[in-house]
C-alpha cells in the first residue's frame, strides 16, 4: 500500500481533462502502429482495404487505448498523485472524480470493441478486447505494482496494435504480424527504462518496484543494452520474410545503429547513480526521446513501403 495522498481539491473538469485521461500522445502511436499493420497487411496479402472500414477500425483501436488509459488513470490515481510528474492529471488534481473515469473507460472500451467488430471482424475485436483488459487490469492492476519485470511483461500490451490492425485486414495473424508485435515487445523496456533512469526516486516514493528502484541502474543501464541488442536485428527480420524491402531495411538499420548507439552511451554512462551529471542526464532524456522517433520511423517506413507500392523484397538475405 502506498501513502495516502491529500485529499485533491475539487475544480471544474474541463475538455481537456477528459482528453488527457486518454493519453492522447501515446494513443496517437498506438494508432500509427495499427495503422501500419493494417497497411502491411494489404500490402503483403494484396487483400483491398475499405477506407471507411480501416478509418473505423482505427477509430476503435483509438477509443480502446483512450478506454484503457482512463482505467489505468482510474486505478493509479493514488500513486499519480504522489509522483511529481503525474500529480497534475485530472483525477489527483481534482477535476474528474474516479468513478466518472471508470465509467468512460468501460463505456469507451465496450464502444470501441463494438465498432471494431462492426468495421472489421470478431479476431480483431477480440484482440482488442484483450490488449485493453492486458494494460488496463494485468499491467495496471496486478504487474504494475508487484515485480520489476511489470513493463517487460506489460509491454505486450502496447504490441497487439499492429497485430490488430494486420487481423482487421485479413482476419488472422501470420508470422508477420507477429514480428511488428515482437519490435514494439522488445523496444518497450529501453523506452521506459531510459526515462525511469531520470525518475526512479519518484517510483521509489510511490512504492512502484521499477527495475532501477529494485536493481539500481547499473542494472537496468545493461538490461536496456541487452533489449536494445535483440531489437536492432530482430527489427531487420521483415527483411528475411519479405515484409519490409528497400526503405523499410535502411529505415529499420540506420535508426537501429543510431538505437544501439544510445544503448551503448548509455550504458557506459552513470546516467541514474545518484552522483551521475546533468549530461548523463541528458543523455538518458535523448535515448528515451529517440526511442519514439525511433518506433514511429521504422513503422512510417513500412506504411510508405506499402501504400507507395514500392515494395521490393531482399531476397535469400
Ligand atoms: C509498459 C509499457 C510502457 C511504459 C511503462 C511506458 C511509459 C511511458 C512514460 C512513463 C512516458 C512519459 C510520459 C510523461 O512524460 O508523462 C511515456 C511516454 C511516451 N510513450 Fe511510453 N510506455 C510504454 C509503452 C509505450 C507504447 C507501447 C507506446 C506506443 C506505441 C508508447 C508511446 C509513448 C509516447 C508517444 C510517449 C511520449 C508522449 C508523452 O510523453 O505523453 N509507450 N511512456
Ligand atoms: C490498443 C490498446 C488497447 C492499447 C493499449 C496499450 C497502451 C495504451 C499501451 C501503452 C502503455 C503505457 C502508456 C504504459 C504507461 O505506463 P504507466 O501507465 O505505468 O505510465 P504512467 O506512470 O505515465 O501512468
Amino acid at each position: 500500500m502506498t501513502d495516502a495522498p491529500a485529499t485533491p481539491i475539487k475544480r471544474y473538469a474541463t475538455a481537456s481533462d477528459y482528453v488527457s485521461l486518454m493519453k492522447p500522445r501515446i494513443m496517437m502511436l498506438v494508432v500509427f502502429t495499427a495503422a501500419a499493420g493494417l497497411v502491411a497487411a494489404a500490402g503483403v496479402t494484396g487483400t483491398p482495404i475499405h477506407p471507411l472500414m480501416a478509418a473505423i477500425a482505427l477509430l476503435a483501436v483509438a477509443l480502446g487505448s483512450g478506454a484503457a488509459g482512463a482505467i489505468n488513470m482510474w486505478f493509479d490515481s493514488d500513486i499519480d498523485a504522489i509522483m511529481t510528474r503525474t500529480s497534475t492529471r485530472p483525477i489527483p488534481s481534482g477535476a474528474v472524480p474516479r468513478e466518472e473515469a471508470l465509467t468512460m473507460g468501460l463505456i469507451m472500451s465496450g464502444v470501441a470493441v463494438m465498432l471494431m467488430w462492426l468495421a472489421s471482424n470478431w479476431l480483431a475485436a477480440a484482440l482488442l478486447a484483450f490488449s485493453i483488459f492486458y494494460y488496463g487490469v494485468i499491467y495496471t492492476m496486478w504487474l504494475k505494482r508487484s515485480t520489476p519485470q511489470n513493463i517487460v511483461i506489460g509491454g505486450g500490451a502496447g504490441a497487439f496494435p499492429p497485430v490488430i490492425g494486420w487481423a482487421a485486414v485479413t482476419g488472422n495473424t501470420p508470422l508477420d504480424a507477429w514480428i511488428l508485435f515482437a519490435v514494439i515487445f522488445f523496444w518497450t523496456p529501453p523506452h521506459f527504462w531510459a526515462l525511469s533512469l531520470l525518475a526512479h526516486g519518484e517510483y521509489e516514493k510511490a512504492g512502484v518496484p521499477m527495475l532501477p528502484v529494485t536493481h539500481g541502474a547499473k542494472a537496468t543501464r545493461l538490461q536496456m543494452l541487452l533489449y536494445t541488442i535483440v531489437l536492432v536485428p530482430l527489427a531487420l527480420t521483415p527483411l528475411l520474410t519479405g515484409l519490409g524491402g528497400w526503405i523499410y531495411g535502411v529505415t529499420a538499420g540506420l535508426l537501429g545503429a543510431v538505437f544501439f548507439g544510445y544503448a551503448v552511451r548509455v550504458f557506459m554512462s552513470r546516467a541514474g547513480d545518484a552522483d551521475c551529471t546533468a549530461a548523463e542526464k541528458k543523455l538518458a532524456r535523448s535515448m528515451f526521446l529517440f526511442s519514439i522517433l525511433y518506433l514511429f520511423l521504422v513503422f512510417a517506413a513500412l506504411i510508405v513501403e506499402h501504400a507507395a507500392g514500392l515494395y521490393f523484397p531482399v531476397k535469400g538475405f
